[in-house]
């Protein structure tokens, strides 16, 4: 479970106050859907959460453990817990699918030496299944399209046991049907393994669809925290206007 208490977070380059007071709960397994206009916080907000941009203050409760009094040590196990999907995945292009997520399970020198035991190759494999991916392991990553490259991030995220999952847009750039595929395997995701996903929506009617729950950011003020629905024009307003 996550409790945020009253995060703020100013940039001291411009003295602008880009996230206000904001204070959420999420249970394990939901998939959070954040929308908002452009310039309202939303990616700042995800990369405070993955500790990738440093509060100015809040507190952060992660599984009971107070993460805002930890030391750096413990900060970087934590966030070996977690995986920030880019909008675009960072993938050897090169390389095939499989090839790319095996050294999210086994060490890096023992991937490239081809040092891997049956065993691993079929967990790997097993992953790859999850996600869809089966048909497509062997083939070049740069084959892929852009919705099977985020489900080789998403493989990548649970072969390394990541329990919450940032994503920034991961549909972007995709045409209609890759996106609802990949908020399918998403949702998916957050139900079969019981990984939290907080994500970056620009269309608002796959959040409505697809998340469980809605966080509408305005002016980094968090104004909608709602069980994932429909969204009433009021609500679309406190977060459009
Ligand atoms: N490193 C930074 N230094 C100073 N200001 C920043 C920095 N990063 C972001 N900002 C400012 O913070 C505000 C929110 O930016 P952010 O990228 O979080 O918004 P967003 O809602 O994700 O936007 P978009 O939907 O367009 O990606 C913007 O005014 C932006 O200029």
């Amino acid at each position: 479970m996550i409790i945020v208490r009253n995060l703020t977070k100013t940039f001291p380059a411009t003295g602008q106050e880009v996230l206000s007071r904001i204070s959420f709960q999420v249970d394990q397994g939901e998939l959070v859907g954040l929308v908002g206009s452009s310039g309202t916080g939303k990616t700042t907000l995800l990369r405070c959460l993955s500790l990738k941009e440093s509060w100015t203050s809040g507190q952060y409760i992660y599984d009971s453990k107070d993460i805002t009094q930890i030391g750096l040590l413990e900060k970087w196990k934590q966030q070996r817990h977690w995986a920030y999907l880019e909008e675009k995945p960072a993938l050897n292009r090169n390389q095939s699918a499989y090839k790319n997520v095996l050294p999210s399970y086994v060490p890096y020198w023992r991937a490239m030496l081809g040092l891997v035991s049956t065993d691993e190759r079929v967990t790997v494999m097993d992953y790859l299944e999850r996600v869809g991916l089966l048909d497509q392991a062997l083939e070049k990553a740069e084959k892929l399209s852009g919705g099977e490259q985020q489900r080789v991030a998403v493989a990548k995220a649970l072969l390394r046991g990541a329990k919450v999952i940032f994503a920034d847009e991961p549909v972007s750039g995709l045409d209609p049907e890759a996106a609802e595929n990949v908020m399918k395997d998403l949702k998916h995701i957050c139900v079969k393994e019981k990984v939290t996903i907080i994500c970056i929506m620009h269309q608002l009617e796959l959040a409505e669809k697809y998340a469980s729950r809605i966080w509408g950011l305005n002016e980094g003020r968090m104004v909608v925290d709602i069980a994932g629905r429909r969204l009433t024009q009021r609500e679309k307003n406190l977060i459009f206007s």
